[in-house]
């Protein structure tokens, strides 16, 4: 029988706060417009505006900021029936984005306490987690207890129910206390995952060296239950990789690019909604790039993600970056 979700996300909702006056410093920069954010947040969104049945587990601020991304999510169709409200008095995380230039872009994140980290394990239901093909883990929910131990339980009611297990490794600086952490628990759950996503540079945090060549870092994370390993790398596109062998060129896509933040949160919920869809690894690739180059195109990165028509008619004319 079909399960009610095809995707549920474990992790952040928070608010970014976008530069409203591009082209400058954030020092010069007045005015900021508020949208959702925070990564999982944004690949549920963009997964919802596919199409696909998304539902969230988290936890906001029980203040005006936490009801506004509560309504937004509901607005867009992510269920938030396990999104929980903080009792602590935890507030929401922020992020500011910097847009000097088109190539030179940046985020500064406010994320001291913040709400998203203390989801507690009690608050993971196995019956919600039943419902869904997919889970999609953010790297960042590991990064302090309790929200450690919320997705990690969620991790592993996922494995015993054969939900397929998809890990964003959206790894952000802010909220570790060191790389050699980060590298630990990021291996305990991309070696259980069956999906892994992530940049160049987050596979290197994982493996906690840099150097290795993404065909020794698939070889190794391959001994183990991942299936298929995205790496991408920026504006020179993405890479994925098969157990069974097979390994995939994602081309970029090119853009009228305003900045560059969303682009790994648009390419997540595109390429998970073709791998969902059975339309085959490039496919994946080429929704996740066309996602990528459309979001980038715009101010927001919740608000710009796009629907598979909007997909579809970019690809009609899109041109490859060499
Ligand atoms: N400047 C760009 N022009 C066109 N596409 C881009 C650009 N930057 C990123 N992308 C697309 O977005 C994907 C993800 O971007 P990347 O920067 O690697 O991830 P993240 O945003 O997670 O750091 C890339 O594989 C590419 O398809
Ligand atoms: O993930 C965050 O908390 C910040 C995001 O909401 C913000 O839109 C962003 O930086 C997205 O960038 P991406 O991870 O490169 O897609």
């Amino acid at each position: 029988m079909a399960k009610k979700y095809n995707l549920i996300a474990i992790g952040r909702a928070a608010l970014d706060l976008n530069a409203v006056e591009y082209n400058r410093p954030m020092e010069a920069t007045k005015s900021f417009a508020k949208f959702v954010g925070g990564s999982p947040a944004n690949i549920a969104i963009g997964s919802a505006r596919l199409g696909q049945k998304v539902g969230f587990i988290g936890k906001v601020s029980d203040d005006q900021h936490g009801n506004y991304i509560t309504q937004y999510m509901q607005h867009v169709g992510v269920d938030t029936s396990n999104l929980v409200k903080d009792d602590e008095g935890h507030k929401i995380g922020l992020t500011f984005t910097e847009i000097k230039s088109p190539q030179d872009c940046s985020i500064l994140m406010y994320r001291d306490q913040v709400a998203d980290l203390y989801l507690r394990p009690a608050e993971v239901s196995a019956e919600y987690l039943a419902q869904t093909d997919q889970l999609v883990i953010s790297g960042t929910g590991l990064a302090q207890s309790p929200s450690r131990e919320a997705v990690l339980k969620a991790l592993g009611i996922a494995k015993k129910l054969g939900v397929q297990v998809v890990f964003e490794l959206d790894y952000r600086p802010y909220t570790w206390t060191n790389t050699e952490e980060t590298s630990i628990y990021y291996q305990i759950v991309a070696q259980q995952a069956d999906i892994i996503i992530g940049t160049r540079d987050e596979y290197d945090i994982l493996e906690n060296y840099v150097g290795n060549s993404n065909e020794q870092t698939v070889a190794e994370l391959f001994k183990y239950a991942p299936q298929l390993i995205v790496i991408k790398v920026g504006a020179k596109g993405s890479y994925a990789y098969t157990k069974a062998g097979a390994a995939y060129h994602g081309y970029p896509y090119k853009s009228h690019v305003l900045k560059t933040f969303g682009a790994g949160d648009s390419f997540a919920a595109g390429f998970l909604y073709a791998v969902s869809h059975d339309l085959g690894i490039d496919k994946a690739l080429q929704y996740g790039s066309a996602a990528a180059s459309i979001v980038i195109s715009q101010l927001s990165s919740s608000a710009a993600m796009p629907t598979v028509a909007q997909i579809e008619d970019f690809l009609k004319t899109a041109e490859v970056i060499n």
